[in-house]
């Protein structure tokens, strides 16, 4: 096979997940402008728990970027402290709230609670973040389900980076729910051959250097070097990892970015990468979720 991509109009090698990511924003902004003008009104609740000031972060840029697109968004701030049985009633109370067509817990949870009786307590056609096992299952039966944002996003990226990626071989390390798993169920919907590696895989950098396309998310910073991959590799880094540096800290991937650069075809920096994607696909699900519930007239 020819291992070098054909990349779809891609002059840089460096893919730029902020430009992507503002596209796919514009678009979900065209599409809920349509929506009002049905009288419909997409509607986003964001539940953050505690104090993690990351989490803080990004659940600010979640309800900043639900504004500017045009979707109604509520935030519910809990204490650190808040019991489980509060959080379902408030889950509760989403579920059954006509204006909320989309439910996102911010992760992680507090220690102590327990992550799946939670995520499964969201109404399917509501979890925008496709965590519940509805979604995860009609995911890897290549049904059309709310799917999770940060591979979501990266699939973007590869498609409009590479264009058709049949036949590619992928090559996924990390095996979390949030990312490994969808992402190697998405590549391989897109026809791609998938291996997916983790800590107790064998000899990890032999399965990489085969790679067409490799996706890394184990959160371990630039672990990735040029020798594990193959020339003209196409390289989505989802790590954000934050180190020590002279002017306090920064953030690194999971690949070495500086050392693997002339090696591959194309790469995603972090920042700027994958990153962006993550808000950006969230929108998209709110507006995919309020369409089919208002089709379904629910
Ligand atoms: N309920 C969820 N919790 C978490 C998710 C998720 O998808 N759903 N993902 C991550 C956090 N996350 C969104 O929630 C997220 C992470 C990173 C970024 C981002 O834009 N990163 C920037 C750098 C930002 C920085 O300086 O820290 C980048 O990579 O360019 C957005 C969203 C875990 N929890
Ligand atoms: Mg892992």
């Amino acid at each position: 096979m020819n291992t070098q991509l054909a990349l779809q109009d891609a002059p840089f090698k460096r893919i730029d997940g902020k430009r992507a990511s503002a596209r796919v924003l514009s678009e979900v902004a065209e599409q809920v402008k349509q929506l009002q003008q049905q009288g419909a009104q997409p509607g986003l609740a964001v539940v953050l728990i505690g104090e993690d000031p990351a989490s803080q972060v990004y659940v600010r840029n979640k309800v900043l970027r639900a504004a500017e697109v045009g979707i109604y968004s509520l935030e519910h701030k809990l204490a650190a402290d808040t019991t489980q049985a509060d959080l379902l009633a408030l889950i509760d109370s989403l579920n059954n709230d006509p204006q909320i067509h989309g439910i996102l817990v911010q992760l992680p949870l507090p220690e102590g609670m327990d992550e799946t009786r939670v995520l499964e307590s969201i109404n399917p056609l509501k979890d925008v973040d496709g965590f519940h096992s509805s979604n995860v299952g009609g995911l890897s039966q290549g049904r059309k389900v709310l799917t999770p944002c940060t591979p979501a996003g990266c699939m973007r990226l590869l498609h409009d980076t590479c264009g058709d990626l049949s036949g590619l071989h992928a090559v996924v390390v990390g095996r979390s729910n949030i990312v490994g798993k969808p992402m190697a169920a998405l590549l391989l919907q897109a026809n791609c051959s998938v291996t997916l590696v983790h800590s107790r895989s064998r000899d990890i950098e032999r399965l990489c250097r085969d790679a067409d396309i490799l996706v890394a998310a184990v959160g371990r910073p630039k672990m990735i070097k040029r020798d594990w991959l193959k020339s003209g590799a196409v390289v989505i880094d989802v790590g954000i990892n934050r180190i020590a540096s002279d002017s306090g800290t920064r953030l690194v991937g999971d690949v070495d970015y500086e050392d693997v650069y002339d090696q591959v075809a194309a790469i995603t920096p972090v920042p700027g990468g994958v990153g962006p994607m993550t808000i950006a696909m969230l929108m998209q699900n709110t507006l995919d979720a309020a369409r089919m519930q208002l089709s379904k007239g629910e």
